[in-house]
């Protein structure tokens, strides 16, 4: 739903669109069409992404299958950005920025405080984490590192039985994980994005490495729009501004340097400097 309003959801536990049930539906149609059978579901503890396993499931009549749950898999924490509009937010600290906290990996935004009405910390369904396990925001490399416990310790012994396994998370929660099967460097998992709803379907060999990179997506065609419309969220006036039908304005010769915009707090949490693949 905040995705159809442009705001930036991170942990927060917003529902499902119209728009995403039937892309849901349209996921469990494509698992029918290519003979795709998940023994076990894996999902976050947020409703967008409980829902859509259960509404795919049920159209695969696979509603019966053991489930796990994880806050590993939950989407990034978007920290003080969490219920944004990613337009406005854009446009205030400028397409840098923007990306920067969106994409980089490991620049986190600034964190959101326990106070917030939209913090976690007193979440019900967090009430058995310690309290410094949930996060107040993250980058990327923040979710590699708690996710990456639940892929060793819940996923891989469901994949060394044999089982075929559904997850279902979430762009980042996913971005994470694609870039540890795929071994993606730290600069070009920037440009990834992953839609909402299109299957990607891994095959792994016996050490669960991929045996195509990158996967694939089973409606490859769907997936393609999806990927560029999910990179251009919160392009809003500005995209349009830079269309390839708009004139490009004369930059005037003593064009006066335009003010930086202002830097965010410092984080408390998350990984600073460069990571090891
Ligand atoms: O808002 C969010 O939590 C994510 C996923 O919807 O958005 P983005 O693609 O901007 O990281």
């Amino acid at each position: 739903m905040w995705n159809a309003e442009g705001l930036f959801t991170g942990w927060v536990d917003v529902d499902l669109s119209a728009k995403g049930e039937g892309e849901a539906t349209k996921g469990g149609d494509l698992l029918l069409d290519n003979d795709l059978t998940p023994d076990v579901v894996h999902t976050s503890l947020l409703k967008r992404a409980i829902r859509t396993a259960n509404i795919a499931l049920d159209v695969a009549d696979l509603l019966w299958i053991p489930v796990c749950r994880s806050w590993r898999l939950n989407e990034r924490h978007y920290g003080a950005l969490q219920g944004k509009n990613k337009a406005q937010t854009r446009e205030e600290f400028g397409e840098e920025q923007f990306k920067i906290w969106r994409r980089s990996y490991d620049t986190p935004p600034p964190p959101i405080k326990d106070n917030d009405p939209l913090s976690q910390v007193n979440d019900l369904r967090y009430a058995g984490l310690p309290s410094e396990l949930i996060p107040r925001t993250e980058c990327l490399a923040d979710v590699v590192d708690r996710l990456l416990p639940y892929w060793y310790d819940a996923i891989v012994p469901d994949l060394a039985a044999g089982r075929t396994v559904l997850v279902a998370a979430h762009g980042n929660s996913l971005r994470a994980m694609v870039k540890h099967l795929d071994d993606v460097s730290d600069e070009a998992i920037t440009e990834l994005n992953i839609p909402t709803g299109i299957p990607l379907v891994y095959e792994l060999d016996d050490d669960f490495a991929p045996l195509k990179r990158g996967g694939e997506y089973l409606d490859p065609e769907a997936a393609k729009a999806a990927i560029e419309a999910v990179k251009n969220q919160g392009a809003g006036a500005g995209a349009k501004a830079a269309a390839p039908k708009a004139p490009v304005p004369p930059v005037p010769p003593a064009q006066p340097v335009p003010p930086v915009p202002p830097a965010p707090p410092a984080p408390s949490g998350g990984r600073r400097g460069k990571r090891k693949k």
